[in-house]
Parts: C-alpha cells; structure tokens; sequence
C-alpha cells in the first residue's frame, strides 16, 4: 500500500500549550481517515501543520513517497479548513472557473464535479442565494478541482441542518468509493464511525487511539449481577482472571472483563461457588460511553 501521508513525533508548542503532543500516524491511499477529539484538541493544529499554514515546533511530516517537497505535494491535496470563501455575486460555475485560473488547472472537469456534489442544476445561482450546506458542498467541488489524491476537511458538517449533514456525509463516502483517501477531522464520534475506515482519537494534543475505526470496539463488556450475599459474589469474582475490575452501583455489582467470557461460563463459575444470582445482565459500552471515558478529562 502507497503512504499518501506519513508523521512522526509531530509537535507544535504555543507559547506553554503544547497543542500536538509527539504526534505519529500514517495515512495509506485510498482509506478514509477521521482525526477525532473534544475542541481544543489539536486537529485544526494537525492539519495547519501539514499544509504548511502552522509551524511545527518539533518532529517531521512528509507527503507521498517522502521525495516530493510539500509545495509540490500541495498540489496533490485538497484541503477544505477555513468557512468556504467565494465571490458572492458570482455563480457557482463562475467561482469554480476561477478556482480553476489560480490553481492552473482545466475547466474541464467543473461539471463533473459540480454533478458529484449535487449541484449542477444550480451552477447558475449565484454564491450568494446557496444555503450553508450547498457553499460546502460548492467547496468540496472546488478543492476536487485538481483531482487531488488526498481530500482533506476540518469539521465539514458543522452548522449544517440533518438533512445537509447527511449529504455532506454521502458525498464524503461516494469520493472515497472513488478511489480518493480522505482525512477528516471531526469532533463528532457519530460522523467518524459512520463515515471513516481508520481514526486518531486525539486528547489535548496526545493520541490515545490509532487505528480501525472498528478496532475501537473492543471492550470485552460488563456484567451487572446481583444475588443474595454480595460480598460472597465479588470475592468470587476477584478469584477470576477474567474480570478487571468491579463497581457497586446501588444494589448491584458491576464487573468489567479485562478478556472474552460467556455470560453462561460466568454463571457456573459463581454456581460452583455456591452463589445463585437474581439479576445478571451481560452489555458491551456503547462507541460512544468508550469515546468519553477515552476522552474525559483525567
Ligand atoms: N494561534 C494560536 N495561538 C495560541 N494557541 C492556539 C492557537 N491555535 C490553537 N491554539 C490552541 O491550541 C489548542 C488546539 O487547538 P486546535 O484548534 O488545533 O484544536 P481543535 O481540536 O481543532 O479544536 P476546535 O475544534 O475547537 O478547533 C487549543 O488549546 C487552542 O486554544
């Protein structure tokens, strides 16, 4: 598999901050790649760094094969991190036609790109009558102007109603199912599990996570007991190598498996101990309760 983007011990220190903390992750073509973490926790910094609008204070970074300067990578990617930016009197097509004149690229493919991002029956609207979700999507179109090998977009469906989310969303996953890697970053668990193959789960700075979105799932779950004697119970359970450690939530005992146990293993070990349970429950920590214990401040 060919790196599009590789980074290694990546910081960048604000005065005392340090917004990226010894930063490492590889981005390999053709996954879709969410930076995923609570506000203020270094993604916008990450991304400025990489396309060269934010200093690194310490650590490397280098696009491709590591041979390309990052001016000429630039030309590669395209990058949506600043609120879109168009003329507001011009019209759609006419702002991507002079996209097209900076970058130095063909005008060509402005209808196939306008048609991708499900605009092409207003190219002639101007800038200014679009709502917020279609200026996003009219930048998407534009930062795909080059044909880029890397689409790179900071919180892409902030401000946006259900309905703009979800287009902005379909859209994001029909130019991956097109071959083009994707780096989001997104404060939102939700949006990076519904659209991302692989995160980085970032906390002031540190990564806590890196690796397959699915990967992240892999708590082995807990069990809610109760029985007759307690005490009896945990100290069963303590016995257990498969259990990590307990809770006591009001009348029941909360036990959390550090490794795979069958809930009907678990209720005969205890009944080979002579404890009988009145309530046993076996549930797995939702995405999400994972995401903020990750995440909380410690
Ligand atoms: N130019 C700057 N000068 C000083 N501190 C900064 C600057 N830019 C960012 N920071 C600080 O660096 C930290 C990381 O900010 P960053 O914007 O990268 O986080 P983020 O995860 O993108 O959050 P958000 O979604 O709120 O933008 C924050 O504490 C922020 O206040």
């Amino acid at each position: 598999m060919s790196h599009i983007l590789t980074i290694s011990n990546l910081t960048k220190k604000y005065g005392s901050l340090t917004a990226v903390d010894n930063l490492s992750f590889t981005i390999e073509k053709g996954n879709v790649y969410g930076i995923l973490g609570p506000n203020g926790s270094g993604k916008s910094t990450t991304l400025g760094i990489v396309l060269n609008v934010v200093n690194k204070t310490e650590g490397h970074f280098h696009w491709f094969d590591g041979n390309t300067s990052t001016h000429d990578a630039l030309k590669k990617v395209g990058a949506i991190i600043e609120h879109p930016n168009f003329y507001p009197y011009m019209t759609a097509v006419q702002n991507l036609q002079l996209v097209c004149k900076i970058k130095q690229v063909t005008e060509e493919r402005i209808s196939e790109k306008l048609e991708l991002v499900g605009l092409l029956d207003r190219k002639d609207s101007k800038f200014s009558s679009f709502s917020l979700g279609m200026k996003q999507r009219l930048a998407i179109a534009s930062a795909l102007l080059n044909n880029p090998e890397i689409l790179i977009l900071d919180e892409p469906t902030n401000g946006l109603d259900p309905q703009g989310i979800h287009q902005i969303r379909e859209i994001i996953k029909k130019i991956a199912s097109q071959g083009t890697t994707i780096l989001l970053a997104s404060h939102l668990l939700d949006e990076v599990e519904k659209v991302c193959s692989h995160v980085v789960i970032l906390r002031k700075g540190v990564s806590l996570y890196s690796g397959l979105v699915d990967g992240m799932n892999a708590s082995h779950g807990f069990l809610t007991m109760q029985s007759n004697d307690m005490e009896a119970l945990k100290q069963a359970l303590e016995q257990n190598p498969a259990f990590g450690s307990f809770k006591r939530q009001g009348e029941y005992l909360i036990a959390y498996l550090k490794q795979p146990m069958d809930p009907s293993e678990v209720n005969e070990f205890l009944f080979q101990k002579g404890i009988v349970l009145s309530h046993f429950v076996k549930r797995k920590e939702s995405l999400e309760e994972q995401f903020l214990e990750l995440t909380k401040q410690k």
